[in-house]
């Protein structure tokens, strides 16, 4: 289960840079806390795929990270389960992170990393499973660098999947992919979401996949960073803008609260 409740989430760094300050134009000085999250409140269920969507620095992968278990809060919640996050829990999370293959490991070994606890029989078959997902059987005896930037995208994911966790947690996961082949792995992610059912959080940049992809997009924006926008996407899938009038109008209102006045 992968049920998360985020309650009056607040975070600050202390600011390490040393800046003037007149009377005229009061700036922040060393020592003094920015504030980067502000009274953060989401509920998410189990088995959502929600995409955070806002400009650079707003704090999309700080929420990540602290949702994690990464990264301390400064006050307020975030519970996993009903259970308070008290640190990273390998058993209910896993972060997808790419580049994050073992190059001296095979993709068997290294799909197998987190199911060493199965017996040999049923990790093997496990791996199987996943690479079969993801399009890769055949190539459990490769190495990471025997495989394209995809296929490696790709065997990261079946890495994530192998592990069954509660939650899946994805940073950029398509940053660096050419067009086509981000767009295979987008469909590969809501195929395996629809298979796999579990709660999935991606931060984004690209407003298609947010809508695309998501059960639900939260925008985080403003200053300090607050929820600036939570819409469940009722639309149903195989999701398309030209199809469906109402998911075109609402990405361009996306567009526009992100500040780009003409679509593409
Ligand atoms: N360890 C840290 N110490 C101090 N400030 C930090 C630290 N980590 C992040 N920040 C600041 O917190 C803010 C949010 O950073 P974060 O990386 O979460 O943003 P983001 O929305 O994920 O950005 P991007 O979309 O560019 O990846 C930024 O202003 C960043 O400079």
């Amino acid at each position: 289960m992968g049920r998360i409740n985020i309650e009056k989430l607040n975070k600050a760094y202390a600011n390490r840079r040393k800046l003037p300050r007149s009377d005229e134009s009061p700036q922040l000085r060393k020592g003094d806390d920015i504030i980067v999250l502000k009274d953060i409140d989401l509920k998410i269920s189990d088995g959502e795929m929600v995409c955070f969507l806002g400009p650079s620095g707003c704090g999309k992968s700080t929420l990540l990270r602290i949702i994690a278990g990464f990264e301390d809060l400064s006050s307020g919640k975030v519970r996993i389960n009903g259970k308070s996050v008290n640190g990273p829990s390998a058993d209910h999370i896993f972060v997808f992170q790419h580049s994050g293959l073992f190059p001296w490991m095979t993709v068997a070994q290294n799909v197998g990393l987190g199911v060493r606890h199965l017996s040999s029989d049923g990790r093997h078959k496990r791996i199987g499973e996943f690479l079969e997902m993801v399009e890769l059987e055949g190539f459990e005896q490769h190495y990471p660098r025997q495989l394209s930037g995809g296929m490696q995208r790709r065997a990261e994911l079946a890495r994530a999947l192998a592990v069954n966790p509660d939650i899946l947690i994805m940073d950029e996961p398509f940053s660096g992919l050419d067009f086509l082949t981000h767009m295979k792995m987008r469909e590969e992610v809501v195929n395996m979401h629809a298979f796999i059912q579990k709660t999935i959080l991606l931060v984004t940049h690209n407003i298609d996949d947010a809508l695309i992809m998501g059960d639900r997009v939260v925008i985080l924006g403003g200053s300090p960073t607050g929820v600036a926008m939570d819409r469940k996407l009722e639309f149903p899938r195989p999701r398309n803008f030209e199809k469906s009038p109402e998911l075109s109008r609402l990405r361009s209102e996306l567009f526009l609260m992100m500040g780009v006045n003409y679509a593409v």
